[in-house]
């Protein structure tokens, strides 16, 4: 069993049928019964279905076998043991599949017929992804020209339809956000506090791997559902009796859209959303986030902080993850490169991953040496070698 729970005013819905709260207008939590928890965290069989117990569907999820993704160690030359989740290897290439596996069975069970999203890119790939699987319409509405040309891809390929729009992500959220008010269309954006319940579970995933809880977990913040779904995971296996402690959750933003930031160093729980949002990082290019609130409880009650890293250090952190093996876009480098911008003493650090280094290939030509065009002749290669 579970509920519906405001954030804010604390009022509580038995109905799977709300993204906010109809009493005072506050972002929703799925509060889950933690003595149904039936799992172990022992290392073995992980996927994110392993978690159901703790995972609010009523019927068998629509699943692409999302989760279970890899936890690499890193070198970085500093003292604390670092770890890279790397979400880019889920089914559509990002962590949104965790999200999408539970949204769109709760689509199902709720008798939708379509489903749709405003994205930056990795949340419509996704949804396009799952809606195709559950034979579902799927309705994207995107910033014109601001998206990676490997996330629209998926999109088209998995027969969304694709509306591209003047305006930025917020515009396009907004926009959605209107749409969807009826209750025809199923909004898959991660106001759906059915979405983050799906996220929540990188946070199981964690310490089944590592076998504890490290002292920190770094994710990089667009619409701040991803660290608010993390936290809540930490939170909901410390009530559970599963671990004592919970991660300083640290949040990541790039410096030309980083409201979240903005309110952390002033103490403040709300953000003051920034207008014409600008970073490399298209993924997190947004100013208004929509689980701010989440986001900056998450952080306040786990003792974490905000960072911000510019492009360029965007652009090192994906290129010194690539030199090990790890390919992830852009946005997905920021959790490092607030990791190696700082001086902070950890024992065990995880950095999130959040997306395929497929994603922006675009962005790769742009930072990446070229290829070197010469004739076919075996000399003038070994010149080159
Ligand atoms: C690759 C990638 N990283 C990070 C984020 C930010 O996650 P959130 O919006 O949950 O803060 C997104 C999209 O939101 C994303 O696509
Ligand atoms: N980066 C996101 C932005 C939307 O985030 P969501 O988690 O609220 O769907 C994207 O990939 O579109």
């Amino acid at each position: 069993m579970y509920l519906l729970r405001c954030i804010e005013c604390g009022e509580e819905y038995e109905t799977d049928s709300l993204y906010t709260c109809t009493k005072c207008g506050g972002l929703l939590e799925v509060i889950v019964d933690l003595s149904n928890a039936d799992f172990r965290l022992d290392g073995n069989n992980i996927t994110l279905w392993k978690y159901r117990s703790l995972i609010p569907v009523k019927t068998d999820p629509v699943t692409l076998f999302e989760g279970g993704t890899p936890l690499y160690s890193l070198k970085t030359g500093k003292s604390s043991r670092v770890y890279i989740k790397h979400e880019g290897l889920n089914p559509s290439g990002s962590f949104k599949d965790r999200g999408m596996t539970v949204g769109i069975t709760k689509a199902l069970e709720l008798k939708k017929r379509s489903v749709m999203c405003a994205s930056t890119g990795n949340t419509s790939a996704s949804m396009a992804m799952y809606a195709a699987r559950a034979s579902l319409k799927a309705y994207v509405i995107l910033p014109s020209g601001k998206v990676a040309l490997g996330k629209l891809t998926q999109a088209m390929m998995h027969g969304a339809r694709v509306i591209a729009i003047k305006g930025n992500f917020d515009a396009a959220l907004k926009i959605v956000r209107k749409l969807t008010e009826r209750n025809e269309i199923y909004l898959l954006n991660s106001i759906n506090p059915f979405r983050l319940e799906g996220q929540k579970t990188i946070a199981y995933e964690i310490v089944d791997q590592l076998g504890y809880v490290p002292d920190a977990v770094f994710v990089p913040i667009g619409n701040a559902g991803n660290i608010s779904a993390i936290y809540k995971g930490f939170r909901e296996l410390k009530e559970a009796g599963y671990t004592d402690n919970i991660p300083e959750m640290v949040g990541v933003q790039a410096e030309g859209a980083d409201p979240v930031y903005k309110a952390f160093v002033q103490n403040k729980d709300e953000i003051e959303p920034v207008s014409n949002p600008e970073t490399i990082a298209t993924a997190i290019r947004i100013g208004n986030p929509v689980n701010a609130k989440k986001a900056l409880q998450a952080i306040y009650d786990s003792g974490g902080r905000v960072l911000r890293v510019t492009d360029s250090e965007i652009v090192e952190a994906q290129k010194f993850l690539a030199k090990q093996g790890v390919g992830v876009e852009p946005a997905s480098a920021s959790s490092l490169a607030g990791f190696l911008k700082e001086e902070l003493d950890y024992d065990t650090v995880v950095c999130i991953a959040t997306g395929n280094l497929l994603k922006d290939p675009e962005e790769i030509i742009r930072v990446c040496e070229k290829p070197m065009e010469v004739s076919a002749n075996p000399e003038i290669i070994e010149k080159l070698l």
